[in-house]
Formats: structure tokens, C-alpha cells, sequence
């Protein structure tokens, strides 16, 4: 199946209360693991590269392509999203488009939000007119972003309808308490924010930072609107835990496919977890029977 936007994905996943899990892409091994975990559970998947890492991972007509081709060899039948994570200007955001992405997140969060909206339409207009889906973020997700910790910056509720409603975004990133990387302690979502910028905005919400969140509170997020949780961490740290282990136990194999494939195994594990977790395992044939 060719590559899909992830409007319609999250709009059917709120209506029936399950989140799409957006996965990031490290490397070829992601790839595969992510497409085959999702084939194994019939969940539709959103692949994310996040803009940080596109240069290391070839660019995006590379990435593109890479993902167009395993769709292929593969034969993957699920419905599959390939979306810019954070993406940093309007620019980066058009190459994405133009190379063959199927969704985009504008970050404007960092900056005013006057300059925030007026980028992220244009990043809308410009995606709406060739079918692409867009995500813009208000506030401040906690923790590593862009090599830097930052702190946690709630999304202000009125700024967070202005963006939507002067945008047209598909679906917005609202920082409520989440961190990026490793929690310290118990994760804090400000569920009563929630609750105010759900209802306040309308449209699926998406949850960045949510590697060690508690399932209780996964729940919950998904009850007030979240139709999109992100993963990296808990992915890269269980890739990197097998790895060491197989480079332990093989300290004299050179072969790349025997050190490679117990991590990319366990990527493929996390991934499967985490979608049963949000509910979308067995959603992709429904979506196949109306689609
Ligand atoms: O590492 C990146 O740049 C991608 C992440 O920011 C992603 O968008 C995300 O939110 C993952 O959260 P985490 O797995 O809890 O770190
Ligand atoms: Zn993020």
C-alpha cells in the first residue's frame, strides 16, 4: 500500500478512542521493524524521522525512498504514515513534501506564537494543496530537544485554539507535563489542561515525550483526545541494551546481520507492545474494509 496522511488515520482513532503509535526512525533496522510489527498486530503505523537526524540518514529524498521500497519489497498492507518529527522551518517542511512524506510537524513552539501561526500556515497551505497531513505544537515538551534540556513550558489554552483555528492543522501537539528522553520520578501529565485544550480545540491531540508514561495514564490521554503517541526512547534504549548484550556474547564475530538482528528483533517487540497498549492492534482491517 502506498503511503497514506495521518488525517484520517487520527481522526477515526479519537472517534474510537485508540491512538496511531508514531515510531522514529534511527536506521534502516527501524524501518523494518517498525513496518513488520505493525503488519503482525494490522495496525496502521506512522514512521517519523525527526529533522535532527534527516542529514544523518541521508536526506529526504533518501528516507523517502528507503521507506517507498520496503513498502514494496515487503508488501506491506497496513496503512503507512511517513512524517517529519519536528520539522524546523517552513522550508525543511516543503523538501519533506516535495521528497514524498505523507505528513509533516511544524515546530514553531520555540518562537512567538504570532510567528508560530503565520509559518505553520504556510506549511498547511502548502502540504493541504498535495494531500499531506500537518502537526503543529504550542508549548514545551520537557527533557533533550535538539541536544539542548529545555524545561517543561505548559501550551496556553488560548494560544493553543488560535493556532488551530487560524492553521487548519490536522492535529496539534499541546506540551501538558510530557518530557523527551528519560523521566525523572513519576511522569506528571496536567490531565485537567487537557481535558480544557481538548475540548477547546477539536481536533486529535498528540502526545510527544511518551517513553515511560504509565498505561494508566496513556488511558487517560487517549480518553481526553490523544490519537497519536510518540515513541523513541524506549525503543533506542531496548535496541541498545540487546546490542551490547549480543556484542558480549559475540566478542568474536565481525558479521553486521548477527550483531544487527537481535536489536532489530527487540525494536520490533517494543514496537508491538506499544500497540496493543494504545489499541490500535486489529485497526488496520477495518480501515482496509472501508477504504
Ligand atoms: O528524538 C526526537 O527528536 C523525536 C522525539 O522528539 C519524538 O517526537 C518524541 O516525542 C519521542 O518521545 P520519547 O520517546 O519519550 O523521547
Ligand atoms: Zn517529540
Amino acid at each position: 500500500m502506498a503511503l497514506v496522511s495521518m488525517k484520517e488515520l487520527v481522526v477515526k482513532a479519537k472517534e474510537e478512542q485508540y491512538a496511531i503509535g508514531q515510531f522514529n526512525v534511527n536506521g534502516l533496522s527501524w524501518v523494518h521493524a517498525i513496518l513488520d510489527a505493525a503488519e503482525e498486530e494490522e495496525a496502521p503505523v506512522i514512521l517519523a524521522v525527526t529533522d535532527r537526524l534527516i542529514d544523518f540518514l541521508g536526506g529526504y529524498k533518501t528516507v523517502a525512498a528507503m521507506v517507498g521500497a520496503l513498502l514494496e519489497e515487503k508488501r506491506i498492507r497496513v496503512p503507512v504514515v511517513l512524517h517529519l518529527d519536528h520539522g524546523k522551518t517552513v522550508d525543511r517542511c516543503v523538501k519533506a513534501i516535495d521528497a514524498g512524506f505523507s505528513s509533516v510537524m511544524f515546530d514553531g513552539s520555540h518562537g512567538p506564537i504570532d510567528q508560530n501561526i503565520r509559518d505553520t500556515r504556510q506549511v498547511v497551505d502548502y502540504a493541504a494543496a498535495r494531500g499531506v497531513s500537518v502537526e503543529a505544537e504550542v508549548g514545551t515538551v520537557g527533557g533533550m530537544e535538539d541536544g539542548l534540556i529545555g524545561g517543561i513550558r505548559y501550551a496556553d489554552l488560548h494560544e493553543c485554539k488560535r493556532l488551530v483555528e487560524e492553521t487548519g492543522i490536522d492535529a496539534l501537539a499541546a506540551a501538558l507535563g510530557s518530557v523527551h528522553g528519560k523521566y525523572q520520578g513519576e511522569p506528571q501529565l496536567g490531565f485537567e489542561e487537557m481535558e480544557a485544550v481538548s475540548q477547546a480545540v477539536g481536533i486529535p491531540l498528540v502526545l510527544h515525550g511518551a517513553s515511560g508514561i504509565p498505561l494508566h495514564q496513556l488511558q487517560r490521554a487517549i480518553r481526553l483526545g490523544h490519537a497519536k503517541i510518540n515513541i523513541n526512547t524506549d525503543c533506542v534504549t531496548a535496541w541498545t541494551a540487546e546490542l551490547r548484550k549480543t556484542l558480549a556474547n559475540h566478542p568474536e564475530t565481525t558479521d553486521p546481520r548477527t550483531l544487527l538482528t537481535p536489536a532489530r528483533e527487540v525494536i520490533k517487540e517494543t514496537v508491538k507492545g506499544k500497540i496493543r497498549e494504545f489499541g490500535s492492534c486489529g485497526k488496520a482491517r477495518r480501515w482496509a474494509e472501508v477504504n
